[in-house]
């Protein structure tokens, strides 16, 4: 949290002193009620008129100026949650492409919303709220000192008492907390996959399965909340029956005072509200710890693994490529089946592959492999003398990309889709030169939006927007896993023949149906097994 508090100071400490202005505005109004309670006891009917006065202005006060620094502090708070939300991103952006698929999207959307939500109100909120309660308790100890100095080790005592029993509960809701983040994150898990799988339910005539997965992950999670305010109730009560007790104790100490006529009649009225405001402030104080400390483990799961700064794409190099690909004794087995044994091929730059063989074989496997993302085999691969696992996955992708046959679009434009928001008065041209070689030939305008996964769209109209993608910054390496498979065979071979006529790329391609005229035009077909 100190972190995220360092990032702001200067508006951090404009909020404090802030705060403590008004809890001085509203300390005030307690001690004036001293002096309108004697005018009435001495029937002073001027006096009691100017203190009300004042009184009422020092309220007004204190609700303006209330207002303007509740606004501030929102403002604040939402400046620490969008860099608490960046955190997130770096650490995503910064992560190696396995790493990234440790966990689900409805995961990570869980620590965007769910994690960063708890932090928002429980450690943020609770932490200005902490500061608002420990200088009304330092101010109002002072007013009260004013009555009587006896009444200083009394309340010193009885914090101790209020601060220091309830730090002991903090283990239990640290334990709460994280089984929370668990549940919101499982929630989230289970209704994206169910949501994402809408179409296939509706099709099968099976969305009331779609109510029912939901139904028993909202149950779990009912459980799971339900679960963790029992923790938070119990240890709320426990800091309200110490509040109450303590408050009893200045109630009985003040009546004793008074009755010796060590502090006046009028007082009482006073030194009552001052001392409900000190324990109330306590006791929200030790829940607000106890609260702040349990989210210590969300701030070290959202941040771990984040770099300082944003990786920068741009300033990495592309890496020589100037003869070949090279595949050296490559053997690979995931869930204990053997996909390669010693393995050897080569892709000279600027060649064309074609990669066939039965549907499970590996092909795919294989373009991952030479992709990056498959990290985990035996064997080399060399972009001409480097091998592969010594680069970064942001070298190499500078040299090589994956046109898969699940196609993902942003719902956002044609245009974004493409460039993936480059600027669009410069890339213009490119990106028409890209629609041009994926015969992409059914925008109307480049800002023209793109549903959901690009609902509004056919599964070829799809392909060639990834087609499109690729010819708009194109590799020195494309490896294409039945990048045209939902294409009629004429427009698939336009396709094709884009990337077989570029004498510079080389081209690696998975196909199924390898087009019969165009086989001559590859330097090699590798079968990897019927
Ligand atoms: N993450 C994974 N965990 C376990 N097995 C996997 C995983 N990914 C792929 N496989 C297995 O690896 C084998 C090769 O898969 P791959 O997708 O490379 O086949 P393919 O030749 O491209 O098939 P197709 O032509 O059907 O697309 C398959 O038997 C598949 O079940």
């Amino acid at each position: 949290m100190k972190t995220y508090l360092k990032h702001e100071r200067g508006r951090t400490g404009i909020n404090i002193i802030w705060i403590v202005v008004n809890v001085l505005l509203y300390t005030g109004t307690s001690v004036l009620l001293t002096f309108t309670t004697n005018a009435i006891f001495s029937r002073d009917m001027r006096a009691l008129l100017v203190w009300s006065a004042i009184n009422f202005s020092v309220w007004g006060a204190f609700l303006l100026s209330n207002y303007f620094q509740v606004v501030f502090q929102e403002k604040l708070t939402q400046r620490i949650m969008v860099d608490i939300r960046d955190t997130i991103s770096r650490k995503i952006v910064g992560s190696s492409y396995a790493q990234y698929h440790n966990k689900t999207t409805g995961e990570y959307l869980s620590e965007y919303v769910n994690d960063v939500g708890n932090i928002e109100s429980n450690a943020i909120k609770k932490f200005f709220t902490l500061l608002s309660d420990g200088t009304t308790v330092v101010f109002s100890t002072v007013a009260l000192a004013a009555y009587h100095l006896l009444f200083i080790p009394a309340i010193l005592l009885l914090s101790v008492l209020m601060l220091r029993v309830p730090s002991r509960l903090s283990r239990p809701m640290i334990s709460a907390t994280k089984t929370m983040s668990e549940g919101n994150a499982a929630f989230s898990n289970q209704v994206t996959n169910v949501l994402n799988g809408f179409d296939v339910l509706f099709n099968a005539s099976k969305l009331d399965k779609l109510h029912d997965l939901i139904k028993s992950a909202a149950k779990k999670y009912a459980a799971v909340k339900v679960a963790y305010t029992k923790t938070n109730a119990r240890v709320s009560n426990l800091i309200a029956a110490l509040s109450i007790f303590c408050q009893v104790m200045v109630d009985i100490m003040t009546s004793i005072l008074a009755i010796l006529g060590a502090i006046p009649l009028g007082a009482i009225s006073s030194t009552g509200s001052i001392a409900a405001s000190i324990f109330n402030s306590l006791s929200s104080l030790s829940n607000d710890t106890v609260q702040i400390k349990a989210t210590y483990p969300l701030f070290d799961k959202v941040s771990a693994g984040a770099s300082k700064k944003l990786p920068s794409a741009e300033k990495t190099p592309a890496p020589v490529f100037h003869y070949a690909l090279r595949v050296v004794d490559l053997s690979y087995t995931i869930g204990g089946k053997k996909i390669f044994s010693h393995l050897n091929l080569t892709f000279a730059r600027g060649g064309k592959y074609a990669i066939i063989g039965r549907s499970g074989v590996g092909k795919s496997t294989l373009l991952k492999i030479l992709d990056g993302q498959i990290t985990n085999y035996t064997g080399h691969v060399y972009i001409d003398n480097k091998d592969l696992r010594t680069m970064s996955m942001a070298e190499l992708t500078k040299v090589s990309q994956y046109v898969d046959q699940n196609v993902y679009l942003f719902n956002d434009s044609v245009a974004n889709n493409t460039s993936l928001w480059e600027n669009q008065s410069q890339s213009k041209h490119r990106l028409q030169e890209a629609f041009s070689k994926a015969k992409v030939d059914f925008v109307k305008f480049p800002d023209q939006i793109i549903q959901e996964n690009g609902q509004n769209l056919s599964g070829g109209q799809k392909q060639r927007l990834a087609l499109a993608r690729f010819f708009y910054a194109p590799k020195p390496i494309a490896f294409v896993d039945e990048g045209t498979s939902a294409l009629d065979a004429k427009t698939a071979r336009l396709v094709t023949e884009e990337f077989l006529k570029d004498p510079d790329m080389t081209l690696i391609e998975v196909s199924h149906h390898l087009d019969h005229e165009l086989r001559g035009a590859y330097d090699q077909v590798i079968d990897l097994g019927a």
